[in-house]
């Protein structure tokens, strides 16, 4: 068993920090966040995943030790932000982490990236960083292992997912399959070249986003032909080599909207990615459409958008496809009102429009939400955004009696139309 120092211990950290040790390495989990150093050591986990603080706390009571420093280390892994900021990825963490790793950097250690980054970037930003440790590549080993987890089912996925290992030579690869195969299942894909396993990332991701705009185009002109997108779709994906995906209100999270935005770093090639985006943002704008076919006019209108997660069962509201519907209507109200207006920034009171939001998983207390009975109390429509359970399970004839008007937009196909139908409530479904 090898030691290994985790630079960064969030979402993605701080599980593979408890699978390492769980996995009997010698962990020690760095972070420059030290309100969350403190709360690890006070054994104060805030985390919204399921099974994952059970893990942790077993981890911390075991051979996984939080640190206020980087330590020497037979195996540095780094899980820092890589953010889309003015469309370029922020790579100043991973250059930081570097740094850190560098003062601490011994011959024969091994460096593994698993950040989400634009292709190039071990072998260009992170490899001449670890250099100014006076050691050259080749002295140490280097990787590219991209984390592909999906939120809710991270424990298992770190065990069952296939993992992608490029290094920058045979011994690098060999060095970071003997760390994942200490706790990976799923088969270990190896190359030589760490460009191609961050590519092959952000392909994963890309297609994910283009098939969604695929799923929201054929949604629009689904409803122009008076068909249901989802049983087409549903019909279409009986071919055994077809899968499309399920439409809605846009595409959020912190990897599908923000990812295939990084292949453009070093090409200018992206039109059907950049298009797809643009499809899958414009979703928000198309749900406004389908409120203004049902309202009429949306500019004093009472609009309780349920879901601000970015999807169903998490806590996560980063890119969130019900917050940017809520800014579009906000947007559109004050167009329709004044025409000209848009973005001058008046309020919602001179608008006319009432928004409201609500979310049983997401606690941001900077987000003003609501009970379930205050946004819909009185209100003219309702939009489900994000497909949680409790909505799927949400009481037709409850909402109808709270809602002023009738109309509910199911942007996440998850209510039963004949039900609510029944309870006199117009259901306009993607
Ligand atoms: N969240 C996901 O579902 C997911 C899945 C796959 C890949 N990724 C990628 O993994 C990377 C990490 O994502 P995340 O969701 O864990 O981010 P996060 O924001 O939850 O956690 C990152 C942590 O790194 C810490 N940090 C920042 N700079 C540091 C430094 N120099 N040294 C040590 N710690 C530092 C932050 O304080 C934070 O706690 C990103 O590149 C992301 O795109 C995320
Ligand atoms: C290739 C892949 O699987 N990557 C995963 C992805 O995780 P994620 O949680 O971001 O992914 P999704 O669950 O796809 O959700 C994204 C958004 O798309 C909406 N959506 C989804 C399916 C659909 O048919 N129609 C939709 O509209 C959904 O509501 C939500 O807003 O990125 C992580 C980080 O890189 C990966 O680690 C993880 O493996």
């Amino acid at each position: 068993m090898s030691s290994v120092c985790v630079h960064g211990l969030g979402y993605i950290g701080l599980p593979t920090a408890a699978v390492l040790a769980e996995a009997g390495h010698d962990v020690f989990g760095y972070d420059v966040d030290v309100e969350l150093l403190d709360a690890l050591e006070a054994g104060e986990l805030d985390v919204d995943e399921p099974g994952l603080d059970d893990v942790i706390a077993s981890a911390l009571d075991g051979s996984l030790s939080v640190t206020r420093e980087v330590v020497p280390a037979d195996y540095h892994l780094i899980c820092v932000p890589t953010p889309l900021e003015d469309e370029r990825a922020e790579l100043s963490y991973v250059e930081a982490a570097g740094e850190a790793v560098a003062a601490e950097l011994r011959p024969g250690d091994t460096v593994i990236l698993e950040s989400t980054v634009p292709p190039g970037t071990t072998v260009e930003v992170l490899g001449p960083v670890l250099e100014r440790s006076g050691l050259d590549v080749g002295e140490f080993s280097l990787a590219y292992s991209p984390e592909t987890v999906l939120p809710g089912n991270v424990i298992a996925e770190l065990h069952d997912n296939d993992r992608a290992i490029g290094g920058v030579d045979a011994a690098s690869v060999e060095a970071a399959v003997t760390l994942y195969g200490s706790f990976v299942e799923g088969e270990l894909r190896t190359m030589n070249d760490p460009t191609l396993a961050e590519f092959v990332k952000l392909l994963q991701n890309t297609y994910r986003d283009v098939n969604i705009a695929l799923a929201n185009e054929v949604a629009t002109i689904a409803a122009d032909y008076d068909l249901d997108s989802r049983e087409a779709i549903a019909l279409a994906n009986h071919h055994p080599r077809v899968n499309i995906h399920q439409p809605g209100p846009g595409v959020g999270g912190h990897c599908i909207p923000i990812d295939p935005l990084f292949l453009g770093q070093g090409s200018d090639r992206l039109d059907l990615i950049e298009r797809a985006r643009a499809i899958n943002d414009g979703m928000a704008a198309y749900v406004t459409d389908l409120l203004e076919g049902e309202l009429g006019s949306i500019a004093d209108a009472s609009v309780a958008i349920l879901g601000v997660a970015y999807k169903g069962n998490v806590a996560d509201a980063r890119e969130s496809p019900g917050l940017r519907l809520a800014e579009t209507l906000q947007r559109r109200a004050r167009a329709t009102q004044a025409p000209g207006a848009e973005g001058t920034g008046a309020t919602d009171a001179e608008a006319g429009i009432d928004v409201r939001l609500h979310d049983p998983h997401v606690t941001d207390s900077h987000l003003a939400l609501e009970s379930l009975p205050d946004a819909l109390s009185g209100a003219d429509a309702a939009v489900i955004a994000t497909d949680h359970d409790e909505y799927a399970a949400l009481d037709p004839i409850e909402v109808a009696a709270q809602l002023d008007g009738d109309t509910v937009i199911d942007a996440k196909g998850i209510l039963d139309v004949a039900a609510w139908e029944a309870a006199g409530v117009t259901v306009v479904e993607l």
